[in-house]
């Protein structure tokens, strides 16, 4: 999904945290988004998921303004996953019967995710007594299993051990090989981006060089 940019200003009371004239986030690209503390890349990405209403200007999906079918086509991961209380297989789950998935089809994604995320020992644990690095790494999994065509990564791997990084991009890799989807990713490694993404933006006073 390509997503366009235009005259994009958004304010917390009279602070003008992001001021962009015009960008495309090209289909099918892995885009690095960094930038210092603060600048707006959160916020961006919040605005882009579909999650902030309050901006001035447009932001279009494939040309078009979001509506609810480009909505579910959309996912965002969080750097502090919020997962329910119940069991985290059932947190995986969760987004595909909301989808009407197939039941078979959904046990496959949710095994298929969890042996390439490594956390099929988790699956029966509850999603509210995981360490920061293992909710990240539910929260991607459950991202996943819907195969959005727009996948939003806030710091993925902010709580992740070197290992578990590399496994995670290459699942990150994996999928976007196999969809072609969108991936913007907010980072603060410039090595991680040199290794997984196709472009990288910067975020600066509010506007992207
Ligand atoms: N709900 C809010 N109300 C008021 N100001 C906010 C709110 N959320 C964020 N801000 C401010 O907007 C600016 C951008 O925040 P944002 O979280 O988007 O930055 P970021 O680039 O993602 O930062 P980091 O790298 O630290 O995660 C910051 O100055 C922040 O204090």
């Amino acid at each position: 999904m390509e997503v366009k940019v235009r005259n994009l200003k958004k304010y917390y009371k009279e602070n003008l945290v992001l001021d962009i004239a015009d960008y495309t986030f090209k289909e099918g690209q892995i885009i690095g988004l960094r930038g210092p503390n603060g600048v707006g890349k959160s916020t961006l990405l919040n605005i882009i998921a579909g999650l902030d209403p309050q901006f001035e200007g447009e932001v279009l999906y494939d040309g078009k303004p979001l509506d609810e079918k480009i909505q579910k086509e959309i996912t965002e991961v969080f750097q502090k996953p919020f997962l329910f209380k119940r069991k985290v297989k059932d947190n995986i789950k969760y987004p595909m019967l909301l989808r009407k998935l197939d039941k078979v089809e959904i046990e496959r994604r949710t095994l298929e995710l969890a042996k390439a995320l490594e956390i099929e020992d988790l699956l029966n644990k509850r999603g509210n007594q995981l360490s920061g690095g293992e909710a990240q790494k539910v929260a991607l999994a459950r991202a996943l299993v819907i195969r959005p065509k727009l996948l939003l990564l806030d710091e993925p791997t902010s709580s992740i051990d070197e290992e578990a990084m590399i496994t995670i991009e290459n699942c990150i890799l994996n999928f976007h090989k196999q969809s072609n989807a969108t991936i913007i990713i907010v980072t603060h490694d410039a090595i991680q981006s040199d290794r997984i993404c196709d472009e990288v933006v910067f975020l600066e006073r509010g506007r992207i060089s």
